[in-house]
């Protein structure tokens, strides 16, 4: 898919994460393919998707674009979401619409560079970079390092980015104003109510994740909040 399909098919548009982890219930591929045809029947245009199978199982299963990521731990950086030039060949070896990667000005691990990824991607692909950020600094960084859209994922999961129970409305709305490049409103999207409001402050597309796919907390919020006051 080219870069103007894969933009003009996702505006205004739902992006559903479909991902589970080892220690999660749902781990496995068969299992987040189903879970992103049952996000295709309900309207999803695109899935966002952790690991390398998870993706082919998931381009297989319902031909939607998917935005793929490794997430993996380093003892030397705090960055997990598609850290290296390892997850990044993992990734392209399957193909990927976009892959998605940490893009906060925090250090890689190996002294790896933002720039060196988003370059090799782009020389070796079609494949698209969507920046994952949690700040304005973070955005303006991944934008000189030549990143394709950014998403708000990491706002609230970084030292220097405000911790809020809901969506961080107020760095999506900021960021509308002054990015050249589309805003992806991502995070604690819990509600329709909340993927519209993100809309409506100027992001190009939402990304809703553990609202739709991580059973285990729907079920939690049902089982706490019959029993608030
Ligand atoms: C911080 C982090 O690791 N976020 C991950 C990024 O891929 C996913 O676990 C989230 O589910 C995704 O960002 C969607 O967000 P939410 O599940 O809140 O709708």
């Amino acid at each position: 898919m080219d870069r103007q399909s894969f933009f003009s098919s996702i505006h205004k548009n739902l992006i559903v994460s479909c991902q589970a982890l080892e220690h999660e219930p749902l781990h496995s591929s068969y299992i987040m393919a189903k879970m992103a045809k049952a996000a295709k029947e309900g309207g999803a245009v695109a899935i966002r998707s952790n690991s390398a199978v998870d993706v082919a199982a998931i381009k297989e299963e319902t031909g939607l674009p998917v935005i793929g990521l490794v997430k993996r731990d380093y003892p030397d950086s705090e960055i997990f979401i598609t850290a290296t030039l390892k997850e990044v060949k993992e990734l392209l070896e399957v193909e990927p619409a976009v892959i998605a990667m940490d893009a906060t000005i925090r250090k890689r691990p190996n002294g790896e560079t933002l720039k060196d990824l988003v370059q090799f991607i782009h020389e070796q692909s079609d494949t698209l970079v969507m920046a994952d950020i949690a700040t304005i600094k973070d955005a303006e960084y991944a934008i000189e390092c030549g990143v394709d859209m950014i998403s708000t994922t990491l706002s609230g999961y970084t030292a220097d980015s405000p911790k809020l129970d809901g969506p961080d409305f107020d760095l999506v709305e900021q960021l509308c104003k002054t990015s050249p490049i589309p805003i992806i409103g991502e995070g604690r999207i819990n509600t329709p109510e909340q993927a519209r409001k993100m809309l409506e402050l100027g992001a190009w597309s939402i990304v809703v994740g553990s609202a739709i796919s991580r059973p285990q907390l729907i079920t939690k919020s049902f089982a706490e909040g019959i029993n608030a006051k």
